[in-house]
């Protein structure tokens, strides 16, 4: 068996094609979606990231404002920061990119965010709701993965899945997302024990740890869907995931690539996010 290679990049370009469409009905009725990207700092993946927000945003109607602050920017000008933007009526949308310098508090930045624009969904009134089932807005990548998961109509309901990682970011929204839809969730991290005999029972396996090509095919159940979260370097500096894709290939039924899988899925959902926020403040008459 060779695995089908679930292609992030397609999927993400018909959900952005949705975006534009309902973005210019906003725009059109007198409010363009907008989105302001704050970044501290010169990490270099992150600006990659933040640019390809921006770009995103540029390339489907939305409007974008990019804040770059110093690395020793202090976390009280931070703070103000967010406060302004909290009240502008231009910006539906605010994320604060991590990770951010040590010096300052993430969760206090975090949780200055106004709930309602906060469409990375890591503020706690959000990550709350989603425990209960309500979110306002689903944090990007595990809501990407899910979208993904649907895109090639992979059954959930009863299903087994592994999440491979404990973050606020990723693996436990993702268990939850998961387990809303059906499943039955098991979240592995550093302390579990024996870490393949979870693996090798799960029709899917989501890898969310940052360890370069830690899942192989012989940890896994022949037929699995894997997806793949990590954002690594191997030995010679290239980009890769927590999946050893070559070995899982011959073993899974389908799984996601890295560059081109979950990453091009996180952007998009940032800008439905976005979008959905400007909705519920003005729906559009013909969304
Ligand atoms: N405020 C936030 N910070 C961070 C988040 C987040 O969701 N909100 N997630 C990650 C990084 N991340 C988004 O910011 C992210 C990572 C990767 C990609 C992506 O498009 N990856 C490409 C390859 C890009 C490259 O060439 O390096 C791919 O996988 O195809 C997008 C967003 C941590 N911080």
């Amino acid at each position: 068996m060779t695995a089908q290679t679930i292609d992030g990049k397609a999927v993400a370009q018909q959900l952005r094609a949705d975006v534009a469409r309902r973005a210019a009905l906003l725009a059109a009725a007198g409010h363009q979606p907008g989105l302001a990207v704050v970044l501290v700092g010169d990490d270099p993946a992150s600006q990659v990231y933040v640019r390809n927000k921006v770009k995103a945003c540029e390339e489907n109607g939305l409007f974008s404002l990019l804040d770059r602050l110093p690395a020793d920017v202090t976390e009280d000008a931070l703070l103000a920061r967010i406060a302004e933007l909290n009240t502008d009526a231009r910006i539906d949308g605010i994320l604060v990119q991590l990770p951010l310098p040590a010096h300052i508090d993430s969760h206090k930045v975090l949780e200055a965010i106004a709930p309602d624009k906060d469409v990375d969904g890591f503020h706690v009134a959000n990550a709350g709701a989603l425990m209960t089932g309500k979110p306002l807005f689903r944090p990007c990548t595990p809501y990407g993965v899910m979208k993904l998961l649907e895109a090639y109509r992979v059954p959930l309901a009863g299903a087994e899945a592994v999440v491979i990682g404990r973050s606020n970011i990723v693996g436990k929204p993702m268990a939850l997302l998961l387990l809303e839809a059906g499943a039955t969730v098991t979240i592995c991290h550093s302390k579990t024990r024996d870490l393949i005999a979870h693996t090798q029972r799960a029709d899917i396996v989501v890898a969310a740890v940052g360890r370069a090509k830690m899942l192989k095919g012989e940890m896994l159940k022949p037929g699995a869907v894997v997806i793949d979260v990590g954002i690594n370097r191997d030995e010679n500096g290239k980009l890769c995931g927590d999946v050893d894709f070559d070995s899982v290939v011959n073993v899974a039924s389908a799984a996601t690539p890295v560059p081109g899988g979950v990453g091009p899925m996180t952007i998009t959902m940032l800008l439905v996010n976005t979008l959905e926020a400007a909705e519920r403040k003005r729906p559009s008459p013909q969304a």
